[in-house]
């Protein structure tokens, strides 16, 4: 019984015009990513200070391997900042906005993880930009 409703969803995927799957696949990642843009002041700041080290690696005009480094920097804390989200969500979902301690260690280990990025980025973004404005002033 079990099998054969295995088997007949799979049948099912595999009639699924593959084209229309892959669309609509991506129009629901495309929701999410437009929710978290209008819905998270967080993620807003996060895209905002990220332009700091963009605009400042074409201000010192760093080298291709600095580049990778530091756009890899910024979206991890951007990619941080989802995972926070997902869990806020959950946790809210599961607690229905009621007080839980679990949901307080889950909220703030994830916002923790953010915070913990983002630090991370500075210091690499220090890394690579101190000693050229050293270099420039000295
Ligand atoms: N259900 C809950 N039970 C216990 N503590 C909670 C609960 N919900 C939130 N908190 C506490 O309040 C803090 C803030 O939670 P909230 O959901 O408002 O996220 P936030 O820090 O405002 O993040 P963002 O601004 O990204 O939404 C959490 O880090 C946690 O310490």
């Amino acid at each position: 019984m079990h099998m054969d409703l295995k088997e007949k969803n799979h049948k099912r995927k595999q009639n699924i015009w593959k084209n229309t799957q892959f669309r609509k696949s991506f129009g629901h990642a495309w929701d999410g990513v437009k929710t978290i843009w209008q819905e998270e002041r967080n993620m807003r700041n996060h895209v905002a200070f990220g332009m700091l080290p963009i605009v400042a690696g074409f201000l010192f005009r760093v080298s291709n391997i600095e580049w990778i480094v530091l756009v890899l920097c910024v979206f991890l804390v951007i990619i941080m900042e989802f995972l926070n989200t997902i869990i806020e969500t959950v946790v809210d979902m599961v607690t229905n906005y009621e007080y839980h301690p679990l949901a307080k260690k889950a909220k703030d280990i994830a916002a923790g993880a953010v915070l913990v990025t983002a630090c991370f980025t500075v210091v690499i973004a220090a890394i690579i930009f101190l000693p050229k404005l050293i270099k420039l002033v000295f």
